[in-house]
């Protein structure tokens, strides 16, 4: 007889539970003050608010990339507040892929050991098959040998977008991606992340003060002063530049 499968609610894939933070020197001001968010696997989610409200301390903490002075912080699960170095490291290595506004490329090497890096530092053997599936989706098959320096900037951000998703992390966390893009390279870059969300189920999180940008994603969390002050669902790029009229107020 065949049972039937029970299946709980889903996992959210990265949560930070009342995490708080006040970095030495900024004269006892937190930049985090309480925040508690989910984000849901297999969603593209941005984090926007004025400049200084936070949002790339929280997504710094909920990466591992830096440490809460409270409060959790779990990836796929995990608890990593409770990991040392260099489990921690291990953990953001097999769980989360980067991209950041400076490409963070090694010019050293090519794009495809660019590509292969993360999975080589995680210790795995990297998916080779993938890595060249993912090239070709980025659009750049045939520039596996150039390096950085021979590509444009936005060739270089759909390197590092490949490198993030070759290595198939659980979660994708861009920090303002097309901050050093023109307008419709920057949208190209976009329609990719969105495409990896619904096309290969990754999870974006991306940190964007741009309302056009925001509106790319699913879902949208406003900070303000370190707390998470509202969010909307499905917005356009008007109801997000409205919102944070209101939240920078
Ligand atoms: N390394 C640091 N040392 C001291 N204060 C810091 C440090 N990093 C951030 N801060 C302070 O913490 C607060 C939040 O900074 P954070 O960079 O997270 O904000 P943000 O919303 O990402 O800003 P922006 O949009 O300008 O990048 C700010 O007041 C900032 O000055």
């Amino acid at each position: 007889m065949q049972t039937k499968e029970v299946r709980g609610p889903v996992q959210p894939v990265v949560e930070v539970v009342d995490i708080a933070k006040t970095y030495a020197g900024a004269g006892g001001v937190p930049a985090l003050d309480g925040v508690s968010v989910a984000f849901a696997r297999g969603t593209f989610c941005a984090v926007m608010g004025p400049s200084g409200s936070g949002k790339s301390t929280l997504l710094h903490c909920a990466a591992g990339l830096d440490r809460p002075d409270r409060g959790d912080v779990r990836l796929g699960g995990e608890d990593i507040g409770r990991l040392k170095e260099p489990a921690l490291t291990r953990a953001r290595r097999r769980r989360v892929g980067f991209v950041f506004q400076s490409y963070n490329l090694m010019d050293s090497l090519t794009v495809w050991q660019n590509v292969l890096l993360p999975r080589k530092l995680a210790g795995d053997r990297p998916d080779k098959a993938w890595a060249r599936e993912v090239i070709a989706r980025v659009g750049l098959s045939g520039r596996e040998h150039d390096r950085p320096g021979q590509l444009s900037g936005g060739q270089r951000q759909r390197v590092a977008l490949a490198r993030a998703l070759a290595a198939r992390p659980e979660v994708i966390f861009a920090d303002e991606p097309t901050g050093a893009l023109d307008l419709s390279t920057g949208r190209e870059v976009l329609t990719l992340l969105r495409e990896a969300v619904d096309d290969f189920g990754t999870s974006v999180v991306m940190v964007t003060h741009d309302p056009a940008s925001a509106a790319w994603a699913d879902r949208v969390v406003f900070l303000a002063d370190g707390r998470i002050v509202s969010e909307l669902g499905y917005p356009t790029s008007e109801q997000i530049a409205a919102q944070m009229m209101a939240v920078s107020a």
